[in-house]
């Protein structure tokens, strides 16, 4: 009884901390230079939307439904699968995050940042004119179906008549399970949980922090993180059922350390579910 009480101690706690994040904030930290410079090979940003469109595109991930998991106000993590899924179901714990993508999604103006320079960077990944971001832009609204609420704590984290019986053919999520998890058993945890989400045989696309203690959504809105590193993410992903594909690195050069967390690293994977 304690046991369960500690676990759900923690991540009410948890809960608490996400009511002050500030999506605004979280873009200007995150998405905009150096870390999101298209211009800087060793900006963090393009380096994640290169290892996300390799995956996709290798020829081992198809289906129908690609879901994000903790979307955040973010859209860059599925820039390269709306070309490869015909549906596409974004999620969030928080409704400042799925209006934030709402407005992106019905095009009404009043965004916090401008996709533009993403979408036209994964145009030049796939091959394209950067000009043909517009068409992009077009194919993500066409291929998302809906912004869903979620809680990966809960043991169905989505709610039941969300997805199709046969469960999601891809999984992608960012920079979740580390930030919203008390400690590392509740990110393994999470982690199962998510995998129930996932059709035998579908993949996880998984973008993480590495050595990360605490990162800031707000001025002064400071979010607990669980440190991990190589060998946990990898202890975890096997504890939970998932098949290790791949997993890349990349390091923080001084600059991209701005102040905002103590990142040291961030791991890119692919797995499969069986
Ligand atoms: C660090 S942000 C990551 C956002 C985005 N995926 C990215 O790549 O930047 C963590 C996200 O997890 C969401 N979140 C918080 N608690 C959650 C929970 N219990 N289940 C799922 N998502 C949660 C937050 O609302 C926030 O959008
Ligand atoms: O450099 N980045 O592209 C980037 C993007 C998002 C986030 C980080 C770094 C590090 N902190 C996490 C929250 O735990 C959020």
């Amino acid at each position: 009884m304690m046991e369960q009480k500690r676990k759900d101690n923690g991540v009410a706690a948890m809960a608490v901390c996400y009511e002050k994040f500030d999506p605004a904030a979280y873009l200007q930290y995150n998405y905009t230079p150096p870390r999101a410079d298209f211009e800087r090979k060793d900006s963090i940003v393009p380096w994640k939307l290169a290892c996300l469109h390799r995956a996709f595109t290798e020829g081992d991930v198809s289906g129908e439904l690609l879901v994000d998991i903790g979307s955040g106000p973010t859209l860059y993590q599925v820039l390269s699968g709306c070309e490869v899924f015909n549906k596409v179901l974004l999620t969030d714990f928080l409704d400042v995050n799925r209006q934030e993508l709402k407005r992106w999604l019905r095009d009404e103006g009043g965004c916090n940042l401008d996709w533009t320079p993403y979408l036209q960077h994964v145009c030049k990944l796939e091959g394209r004119r950067p000009s043909e971001w517009t068409e992009k832009a077009a194919k993500l609204r066409q291929v998302v179906l809906d912004v869903v609420p979620i809680d990966v704590h809960c043991s169905q984290p989505l709610a039941p008549d969300v997805l199709p019986p046969s469960g999601a053919d891809c999984l992608v999520s960012c920079f979740c399970l580390e930030s919203v998890s008390p400690d590392l058993p509740s990110f393994t945890r999470a982690l199962g949980h998510t995998r129930k989400l996932l059709r035998p045989g579908g993949h996880l696309l998984l973008i993480g922090a590495l050595g990360e203690s605490y990162y800031f959504a707000g001025p002064g809105v400071r979010i607990p993180v669980v440190p991990l590193d190589e060998a946990q993410v990898c202890a975890s992903l096997k504890e939970s059922g998932y098949t290790l594909i791949r997993l890349e690195v990349y390091t923080l050069p001084p600059d991209m350390r701005v102040g905002v967390d103590d990142v040291t690293g961030v791991f890119f994977l692919k797995a499969v579910n069986q």
